[in-house]
């Protein structure tokens, strides 16, 4: 049988509220995610045992391939499906790691689809959602990476949104930024509920109301992941110097930061500038749906 690819791309959040600290210690969010046009590209040879190579740019940064969530996903899918077929999987890395476009979790998500798609099983079968929220919070929103609002711990997932492709510039300014830190950076006790605004469950449909609805709301891990990374800082005063970006948040729990433009052209330009300034940095104009 023929080698298999998917796709694995980056995750936005373009808007991310921390509502408190459930009992688990796991923190309740809500968040409008979003997906990139770029992103990493994993294959499985149905022929081969299981096992994992990794190559690409941010290869050595992800660690061995014994502990990748690739792996892990194959282990849960294991699990959930006894007696799946399996196989041998090849990751081209590419997203910087631990970077809060959810990298590992868009690879676990695009194993568990390669492995449904082996074993002929539709993309919505209940076990592979519960395989991705067993490997990690943003498996399960990678699955089927579309728009949605995420809540919960992220096992809450609304239908997928009509939104207008957004331009946008990704760029991470090489600061490796764990999650679990920046999540207890909040110092929330578990149990605690925070007052404060809420989340819409729907944005409008047209790019101006949609941009002024997702700038009326933050993402509230931004403070303790600046806290651990400075450099979160410098990357966003440089992309909003100057009139080409329309919103710049960073997405997760860092260290990337995104700029929205007004179209692709923009974003082009504006990924030069940064480069220009910074050239050791991961830039990416690309576009979100
Ligand atoms: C920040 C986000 O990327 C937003 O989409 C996710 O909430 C994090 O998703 P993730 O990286 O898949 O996170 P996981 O691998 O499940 O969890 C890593 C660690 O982050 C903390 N964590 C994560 C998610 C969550 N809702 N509350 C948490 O407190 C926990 O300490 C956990 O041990
Ligand atoms: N396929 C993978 N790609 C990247 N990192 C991986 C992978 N598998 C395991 N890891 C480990 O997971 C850690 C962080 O992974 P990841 O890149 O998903 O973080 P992230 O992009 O910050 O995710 P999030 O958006 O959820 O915060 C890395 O330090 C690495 O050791």
């Amino acid at each position: 049988m023929h080698r298999l690819t998917a796709r694995a791309p980056a995750k936005i959040n373009l808007t991310l509220r921390v509502l408190g600290r459930r009992a688990d210690g796991f923190h309740d969010l809500v968040s409008l995610v979003v997906f990139a046009g770029t992103g990493d590209l994993l294959h499985l040879d149905p022929d081969a045992p299981l096992g994992l190579g990794v190559t690409g740019r941010t290869a050595p940064a992800a660690g061995p391939a014994a502990d990748n969530l690739v792996l892990r996903a194959a282990t849960e899918f294991a699990a959930q499906v006894p007696g799946a077929r399996l196989g041998g999987f090849l990751l081209e890395k590419r997203l910087p790691v631990a970077a809060g476009l959810g990298g590992g979790s868009a690879d676990a998500a695009a194993a568990l689809r390669l492995l449904a798609q082996l074993n002929d099983l539709p993309t919505d079968d209940p076990r592979l959602f519960a395989a991705a929220q067993e490997v990690g919070s943003d498996v399960p929103a990678c699955l089927d990476p579309r728009a949605r609002i995420m809540r919960g711990r992220g096992e809450m997932l609304s239908a997928p949104l009509r939104i207008p492709a957004l331009a946008c510039v990704l760029v991470n300014c090489g600061a490796a930024v764990p999650t679990a830190p920046v999540f207890k950076g909040l110092g929330l006790a578990p149990g605690a509920v925070l007052p404060g605004p809420d989340h819409p469950d729907a944005f409008p449909g047209d790019a101006e109301a949609l941009l002024a609805a997702i700038r009326a709301l933050p993402n509230d891990l931004e403070p303790p992941a600046l806290a651990l990374a400075p450099a979160i800082g410098a990357a966003k005063v440089l992309l909003a110097a100057g009139p080409q970006a329309t919103l710049v948040r960073m997405s997760g729990s860092g260290a990337t930061v995104f700029a929205l433009t007004a179209d692709c052209r923009t974003a082009a330009a504006l990924a030069r500038r940064v480069k220009t300034a910074e050239p050791s940095w991961w830039v990416k104009p690309t576009m979100l749906r």
